[in-house]
């Protein structure tokens, strides 16, 4: 059984995450942590079957119940933090919070190739959305003028979401730079045009009612395409965090995206 710790489980996906980890058999839940928690076990909380699983606040204390996976969904300034622990202790993590700068990503990858630790960070752990991101990359070599409009709730901290950002950097491996539009134009209101990734333009849509969304929309003389995934429902994202739980720890290194592991 896979020794599992629920960072940020009190939140959106963190409690989605944790019972994930209960309703599967291979996966034992040693901890969740949050530093919003007041209580210190789940038992007496029906969310989470009442079952006797310790509550964390504090980051050290989760040692002692010796997790061999981290799973992150908190807060983008915790969860590098998190991530940095986690691999300094040998523990695998697997992290879906989104907000990660290269530069973070490229540190942590060092620490885990120097302790030799297996782990993820995924900014989106559903297959459609992995593939609308491999097909946009697809796309992007015939049609280099492409827009990102991307669609979240709108209790959403971070702008553009990581999957808009995965998707534009993937695509930018495949058309390279490229300013579009007219170089004449203006703005009357700052922000029209949305954010410039290497000349694509980002918007981002934050609503009610909407989970994750998003559209990769290609234009070219005559045609366009337009590449569209949509996220209805949070337990979604759960088959490809009980993957990466399953798969990372015969790795030693810190991938970057989920189709490391597919
Ligand atoms: N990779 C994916 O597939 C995927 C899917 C959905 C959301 N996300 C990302 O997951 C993250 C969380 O999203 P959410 O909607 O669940 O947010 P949320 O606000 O509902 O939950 C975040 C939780 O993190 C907790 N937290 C804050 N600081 C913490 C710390 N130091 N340690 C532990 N927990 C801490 C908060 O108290 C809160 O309960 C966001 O970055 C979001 O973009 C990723
Ligand atoms: O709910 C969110 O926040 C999500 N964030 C991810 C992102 O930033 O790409 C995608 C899934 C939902």
């Amino acid at each position: 059984m896979k020794k599992i710790v629920v960072a940020g489980f009190k939140g959106r996906m963190g409690s989605t995450a944790a019972k994930m980890v209960l309703d599967n058999e291979d996966f034992d839940l040693v901890g969740v942590y949050d530093p919003r928690a007041t209580e210190t076990s789940l038992a007496g909380d029906a969310t989470f079957n009442n079952v006797d699983v310790p509550v964390f606040t504090e980051r050290e204390a989760i040692l002692s119940v010796k997790p061999e996976i981290w799973i992150d969904f908190t807060v983008p300034e915790a969860a590098v933090k998190n991530t940095k622990f986690a691999l300094e202790h040998d523990i695998s993590p697997v992290v879906g919070t989104t907000g990660f700068t290269d530069n973070d990503v490229k540190q942590l990858q060092a620490i885990a190739k120097k302790r030799q630790v297996g782990g993820l960070i995924a900014p989106n752990f559903g297959l459609s959305a992995v593939l609308m991101m491999q097909f946009a990359k697809q796309a992007a070599k015939y049609f280099p003028d492409v827009e990102i409009i991307e669609m979240h709730h709108d209790n959403k901290l971070d702008a553009p979401s990581g999957t808009a950002l995965k998707t534009a950097e993937m695509m930018q491996k495949e058309r390279g730079d490229k300013p579009q539009g007219n170089p004449d134009k203006t703005e009357s209101l700052p922000g029209a045009r949305g954010a410039n990734y290497h000349g694509m333009r980002i918007h981002s849509v934050r609503l009610p009612g909407l989970i994750a969304h998003q559209q990769v929309q290609f234009g070219a003389v005559g045609e366009g395409l337009t590449i569209r995934q949509d996220t209805y429902d949070r337990a979604s994202f759960m088959t490809g965090v009980a993957l990466a739980c399953r798969k990372v720890t015969d790795h030693h290194e810190l991938f970057d995206g989920l189709e490391y592991l597919l």
